[in-house]
């Protein structure tokens, strides 16, 4: 895997962004409220979008709901819940959706049993729940062990490992299929995809990436099945301002060339 750095200059337009955020746009923080995505990010994203025609999505384990709110007054295209949820650039929502019997038994099991497990927080995202042991480091393998009996009782449900975390969520839902959507309708379709992860839930995500001769970048240490790495969320951060400086740059010189080739054409 080699560093990731600028990215080959295409054709204006060439390429489709999608961001991970936890651990890629945002800095990990001892729990999830107190995430936050810096202004000037925010602000260059916004940049970024407005430079590819509005291809760059968010694609997050947190629900929309909680991306709008990180990335305002951004409103981009989503994935959310790990692909369960998805607004494409028109704004029409796609879910999916657990029984919602099910999810008020789940709901209720997983408050009690996590009861026992002092700093141990359950996150519940209308179809996933995602059971946090940042602050119970001891307890992971006991609610790791907790969360799997519960898939293992349930057709239709899935285990997603993360960082201190465990999650379950509908199964047959990835971050790759919802790229993989993303990546058949406009302004994603044709472009290069590039995506940025930290995350194990991410892999789904670097796959189809691969798969359409993309740009798969992991975010910190680990095993990846990414093509580049870059250090940590600060190296993102520098990523995102060069590449934008750099697309900028291109579409500038975009009315020069034209220009140019016109003079060179008349003659002059
Ligand atoms: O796919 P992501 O955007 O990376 O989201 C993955 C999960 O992120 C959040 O949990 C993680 O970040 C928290 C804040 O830094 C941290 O306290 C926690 O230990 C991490 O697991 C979020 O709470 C989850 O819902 C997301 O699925």
């Amino acid at each position: 895997m080699t560093e990731a750095t600028s990215l080959p200059p295409l054709r204006p337009g060439s390429y489709a962004f999608f961001f991970d955020l936890d651990g890629t746009l945002a800095e990990i923080k001892p729990q999830p409220e107190q995430v936050v995505i810096p202004q000037t990010v925010r602000h260059r994203l916004g940049q970024l979008a407005r430079l590819c025609d509005g291809a760059v999505a968010l694609i997050s384990g947190r629900s929309m709901a909680e991306l709008d709110r990180l990335a305002a007054p951004l409103h981009l295209p989503l994935a959310g819940v790990h692909g369960a949820e998805r607004r494409d650039i028109s704004g029409k929502v796609l879910r999916v959706n657990l029984a919602p019997t099910l999810v008020e038994q789940l709901s209720r099991y997983l408050v009690e049993e996590l009861s026992v497990f002092p700093g141990a927080r359950l996150e519940i995202k209308g179809m996933a729940f995602a059971l946090h042991y940042r602050q119970a480091p001891q307890h992971a393998s006991a609610i790791i062990q907790l969360a799997n009996r519960l898939v293992a009782q349930h057709d239709g449900l899935s285990l997603q490992p993360g960082k201190s975390v465990v999650e379950i969520k509908p199964a047959g839902i990835s971050k790759g299929s919802a790229i993989a959507a993303f990546m058949h309708e406009a302004p994603f379709a044709g472009r290069r995809p590039v995506f940025l992860g930290d995350d194990l839930t991410d892999e789904a995500g670097f796959d189809i990436v691969n798969e359409l001769n993309g740009v798969s970048i992991k975010i910190g240490a680990g095993e990846s099945r990414a093509q580049q790495r870059l250090q940590d969320v600060q190296a993102v951060y520098h990523w995102l301002e060069q590449t934008t400086y750099q697309l900028e740059q291109e579409l500038n010189r975009l009315p020069l060339r034209r220009a140019g080739n016109e003079s060179f054409n008349r003659g002059i």
